[in-house]
């Protein structure tokens, strides 16, 4: 079997131009701009691109970006003084914390003192619960992303059996979540669990998210399952640097049925599901209906 590739570079172009859409008819028919503040901390080259990008795609969705960006050393006084700040200014309905943050700085403090309304990234402990136990929040973008594809790939859900291979609090257990959402046999696997390359061969869907290039192989994909691979590793090969998955592309493809690329699969829907947040956020401050199709 040959795999079907999930376009999702094309997927999330898609998803922009229905964001863009919405937002030019929320200034025309009620003046109002949904406004999304990042805020970089430090100069690691990866986040420093993917902050770039993700100002130069909410400009072009017709909304309002303040980007912040601090020293390396800034203290974490400092860091929830502008957090505060953003909580409150009325321009701004998404604000976002690229991860990871230096060091010396408390994530999960950081990330929490974020006004959950506003949390696009969807990692405040009140979104964390409202999403495990089924209620209206804001979900993180990289599993929404892939709920996106499998959805458009498969219509309905419900009754497969889907295998998440990773548990971190960013895709992992959320992706879970939503898959168990719409119905699907969930099980969260991880390095420790036993055989899994068995455990993964039960998968009708297998999200492969945990951070080891190209670990999954062909070996651990069922005839015809849908394989949605969410790493993103830099390594060496042949003297040069080549971003891979946790997926072992050529090996995986010919036993799928379908399977994202990287680069070029769940990547670009990360920043397209951050527009698609930012839309629901202001849509939900401004007590108006919120677009159908750009949430879970
Ligand atoms: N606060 C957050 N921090 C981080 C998140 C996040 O969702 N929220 N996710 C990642 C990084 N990330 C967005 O921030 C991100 C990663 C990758 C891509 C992407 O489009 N990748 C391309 C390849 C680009 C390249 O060459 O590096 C692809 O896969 O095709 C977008 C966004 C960690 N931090």
């Amino acid at each position: 079997m040959t795999a079907a590739i999930i376009d999702g570079k094309a997927f999330a172009a898609k998803v922009r131009g229905e964001v863009a859409a919405h937002v030019a008819r929320l200034k025309e028919e009620h003046g109002i701009q949904p406004g999304l503040a990042v805020v970089l901390v430090g100069e690691d080259p990866a986040s420093q691109v993917y902050v770039s990008s993700k100002g130069k795609q909410t400009v072009e969705a017709g909304m309002a970006s303040f980007e912040h960006k601090l020293e390396a050393d800034t203290s974490e006084a400092d860091l929830l003084a502008l957090i505060d700040r953003l909580n409150k200014d009325p321009k701004v309905h998404g604000i976002l914390v690229q991860l990871p943050l230096p060091g010396h700085l408390n994530s999960e403090l950081v990330i929490n003192s974020i006004d959950p309304a506003k949390d696009v990234d969807g990692f405040h402990i009140s979104n964390v619960g409202l999403l495990g136990t089924g209620q209206k929040s804001m979900v993180p973008c990289t599993p929404l992303g892939c709920l996106m594809m499998l959805r458009d790939h498969h219509g309905k859900l419900a009754g497969m059996n889907a295998v998440v291979v990773g548990r971190s609090n960013i895709v992992g257990k959320p992706m879970a979540q939503l898959l168990l959402g719409d119905s699907c046999t969930v099980t969260i696997a991880h390095s420790r669990t036993k055989d899994l390359a068995a455990v993964c061969r039960g998968a009708d869907i297998l999200v492969a998210a945990v951070g080891r290039p190209e670990m999954i192989t062909g070996e651990y994909v069922k005839p015809g399952a849908t394989v949605i691979d969410v790493g993103i590793n830099r390594i060496e090969r042949d003297g040069k640097t080549k971003l891979v998955g946790d997926v072992e592309f050529a090996s995986a493809a010919a036993v799928a049925g379908a399977i994202t690329p990287v680069p070029g699969g769940v990547g670009p829907m990360t920043i397209a599901c951050l527009l698609a947040n930012t839309l629901t956020a202001c849509c939900r401050a401004n007590g108006l209906p919120e677009p159908s199709g750009l949430t879970a």
